[in-house]
């Protein structure tokens, strides 16, 4: 099975996202020495820039497919291209000091430094020593740490979490073009994890590597996957899509049951709202006069209005039993503050209406009000996402 995703998003980077190369597997197949076969003719190619996600049951040949990559194993047959380059022609030394490897148990050595460990392959690679440490100190930034505080640690001295983030730095250390990522947060409880996945995310936005992600945790998938493989038994891809994709449309029922049948609500996280989606109740404002509220509601039959402030800012809601007497809009209206940016994902609407106990929540663009979900709405657009209409939020909280 083939699949070519699109093309990456960009994004500025101080950390160095002008490189991000493009890997291709082509009929890779994995036979281990007492006859097991791991990986059987898989074709695949992850984007340039993209984190996907390789996700399925024990076994699968999810870690065989990825340590093919950077030749932790070597393919019995066919070829692994990056950027065009068969890695089979590359000394696997060098080849690692290209990919950076992200794993579970981190790997940093315990005698070292944060700053030395960091800087381990720039050392390797011979760069002069302002230059290590100047990239160093711009990594454990970019990860989140302070290089004062934490870069003459020795590891023992970092929480489970800052480790994570040092061993990350490491993999990114001499820029590499791709980011092999071996389930590095299933060690740690579910909060921690939700944490840890939210700030690689947003490191993923700032340096845009080309990410193989390996985990059998699709919760974990949909969350921060651009586009999922779904493996079964012998490296087999069942499906290649994106999250939005695999929720609404398994392609068959062994994805159907892999994603779980509560895949409607986790479609929730990783559909966005789109604006034909919204709904378009009247809008007055504070300062109006009642009574022309109250016309404008009787116009369009509507129960309540939107009501906004001087500044057209969201200040809250007129209902239609409130719009009598005379004075202004501003009297009679109830304050609301349920509201959501327009490129929020459909669950941080909903939850937001549960939150605060409202039937409506606005969609503001920066200051400006774009119209409102109820839960009729928020239930149309998810049947929508569908039929692929509305707009994927990969990796929404
Ligand atoms: N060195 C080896 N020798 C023989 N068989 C192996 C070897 N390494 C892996 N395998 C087998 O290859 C298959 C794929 O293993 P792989 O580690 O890629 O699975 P996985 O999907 O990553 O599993 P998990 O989620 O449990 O880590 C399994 O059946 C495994 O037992």
């Amino acid at each position: 099975m083939d699949a070519t995703a699109q093309a990456p998003r960009r994004a500025s980077s101080p950390a160095g996202a002008s490189r991000a190369a493009e890997i291709r597997l082509e009929g890779v197949s994995k036979v281990f020495a007492d006859g097991t076969v791991g990986v059987a003719e898989l074709d695949l190619t992850f984007a340039a820039g993209e984190l996907t996600v390789l996700v399925g049951p024990s076994g699968c040949g999810k870690t065989t497919t990825m340590k093919m990559i950077n030749r932790l194993i070597e393919p019995t047959t066919g070829r692994v291209l990056i950027d065009g380059e068969d890695v089979t022609r590359v000394e696997p030394e060098q080849l690692r000091r290209r990919i950076g490897y992200v794993i579970q148990s981190i790997g940093l050595f315990p005698h070292q430094t944060v700053r030395a460990n960091v800087g381990t392959v720039p050392r390797l690679l011979g760069w002069d020593r302002q230059r290590i440490r100047d990239r160093v100190d711009e990594l454990l930034v970019t990860v989140g740490l302070d290089p004062a505080a934490h870069g003459d640690r020795y590891p023992a001295q970092l929480s489970g979490g800052q480790r994570q983030r040092a061993g990350v730095a490491r993999a990114l250390a001499a820029d590499p073009a791709v980011l092999l990522v071996d389930e590095p947060f299933s060690a740690v409880d579910p909060v921690v994890r939700e944490r840890l996945q939210t700030e690689f995310l947003r490191l993923q936005e700032t340096v845009r590597k080309t990410i193989v992600f390996v985990t059998h945790d699709i919760e974990e998938a949909v969350r921060i996957g651009d586009r999922i493989a779904v493996m079964s038994q012998g490296g087999h891809v069942e499906q290649y899509a994106t999250p939005a994709e695999l929720l609404g449309r398994p392609a068959n029922d062994f994805v159907a049951d892999f994603v779980g049948a509560d895949r409607g609500l986790k479609r929730l996280a990783v559909t966005g709202i789109d604006a034909a989606d919204l709904e378009q109740p009247p809008v007055v404002q504070v300062a109006d006069r009642l009574a022309d509220a109250r016309a404008a509601l009787e116009r369009t039959g509507a129960r309540w209005a939107v009501v906004l402030d001087d500044a057209g800012r969201l200040h809250g809601w007129l209902s239609a039993d409130r719009a009598t007497g005379p004075g202004a809009v501003g009297t009679a209206a109830r304050r609301m503050e349920a509201w959501v940016p327009k490129n929020a994902s459909l669950k941080t609407a909903f939850a937001t209406m549960l939150q605060l106990e409202a039937g409506w929540v606005a969609v503001l663009d920066d200051d400006r009000f774009l119209g409102v979900l109820t839960p009729e709405s928020l239930h149309s657009a998810l049947r929508r996402s569908v039929e692929g209409r509305v707009p994927e939020t990969a990796g929404a909280v």
